[in-house]
């Protein structure tokens, strides 16, 4: 609801994408995200990868115990666990994440696609057919990081590529099996998930909103806005800034922040992410301002991704004002510091009560 467009007051959102990391810096992040967001699916790419149920559950427990430390009161903010896909996950694995209540999907990264994705997957539909079924059968989700890793395959064109050689033989075997097409950076991804048959949806971080692949060398490399899938060409963005804005329940909010140790991103092998857990709902708000469609933003935020994932609802409101906000040069990092997305850079929306 607008009000005079000057104050938007959506329901509580979801962040259905969130990289919280463990150990100490679990506890720099956490109450980033416990600030504007009811709840996360929280990624699974630690190091050693969370693989099954058991160590779900116990990074779990460490989250809720950061959580406390942080002095977030209990209950305003809730984990929504994933395991990570291997080429042995096993049907009776899928079948204890579903019957926790606590696991909400299951992340395929291809093997060295990504950040922490060296144990990923091998050969999806001839090494995972087993816990694909079982997973299928379950109503448990399969979780996307959607890019190929042929050294042959143009880094522009991972995603492209991986619909045709994972995604449609993938959805021909599991055709009932859900599935979302996480950070997607792509018209071609935006058209396979409009068109798709079955249960199929995607998330959309604020960076690809926001920016195409020219913030990458503007005036220099700029490494705090890599992240992978990289940024893309400006006519990929407004295929994703339309679908965001569409209406349509397929695409919801992932933020995907993804914290990392400033001097490992300001590095001559810098790592892959981008941190906006602190400023995501200003970010979001500026890119939906930015076509005049912040009519959208609460469907987007708060409303697709409960609807997916067969979720409530949050109770409670988030208020956004129209106020400039400056974005911190830097926060700390369990003793390192992380460079916020667009650090320095001022925004149109600011979050007010939360
Ligand atoms: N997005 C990224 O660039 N990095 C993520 C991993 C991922 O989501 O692919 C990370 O864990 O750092
Ligand atoms: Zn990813
Ligand atoms: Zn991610």
């Amino acid at each position: 609801m607008t009000d005079a467009i000057e104050n938007l007051t959506i329901t509580r959102p979801d962040d259905w994408h969130l990289h919280l990391r463990d150990g100490a810096v679990l506890d720099s992040v956490v109450a980033h995200t416990a600030q504007q967001f009811a709840r996360a699916i929280i990624m699974p790419n630690l190091k050693p990868p969370v693989t099954t149920t058991e160590l779900a559950l116990a990074y779990r427990e460490r989250i809720v115990a950061a959580l406390a430390r942080a002095g977030v009161e209990p209950g305003r903010f809730t984990p929504l666990m994933t395991l990570y896909l291997t080429d042995n996950t096993s049907a009776d694995e899928v079948r204890r994440a579903s019957e926790s209540g606590m696991v909400h999907g299951i992340k395929l990264y291809p093997a060295g696609a990504t950040t922490n994705s060296d144990a990923g997957v091998t050969d999806l539909l001839g090494r995972c057919a087993t816990a694909l079924e079982a997973m299928q059968r379950s109503g448990m989700p399969l979780l996307v990081h959607g890019e190929v890793t042929d050294p042959d395959v143009d880094l522009f064109d991972r995603e492209a590529v991986f619909i045709e050689r994972v995604m449609q033989p993938l959805r021909r075997a599991f055709p009932e099996l859900k599935v979302v097409f996480e950070h997607l950076t792509t018209h071609d991804g935006v058209q396979y998930v409009q068109q798709a048959d079955g249960p199929v949806a995607a998330t959309i971080t604020a960076h690809h909103l926001l920016y195409n692949r020219n913030a990458l060398f503007q005036g220099g490399v700029r490494p705090h806005w890599y992240c992978l899938p990289v940024l893309k060409r400006e006519k990929h963005r407004q295929a994703l800034l339309d679908a965001a804005t569409s209406g349509s329940r397929r695409f919801f909010l992932g933020t995907d922040s993804a914290p990392h140790p400033k001097g490992l991103k300001e590095h001559a092998c810098g790592c892959a992410g981008c941190y906006t857990a602190l400023h995501a709902m200003e970010l979001y708000a500026s890119a939906f301002d930015s076509v005049d469609k912040l009519d959208q933003l609460e469907a987007f935020a708060s409303l697709n991704g409960p609807a997916f994932y067969g979720l409530p609802v949050n109770p409670d409101k988030l208020v956004l004002q129209r106020a400039s906000y400056v974005i911190p040069e830097e926060l700390p990092l369990a003793g390192s510091t992380v460079v916020p997305l667009a650090a320095g850079e001022s925004l149109g929306w600011k979050v007010v009560t939360n």
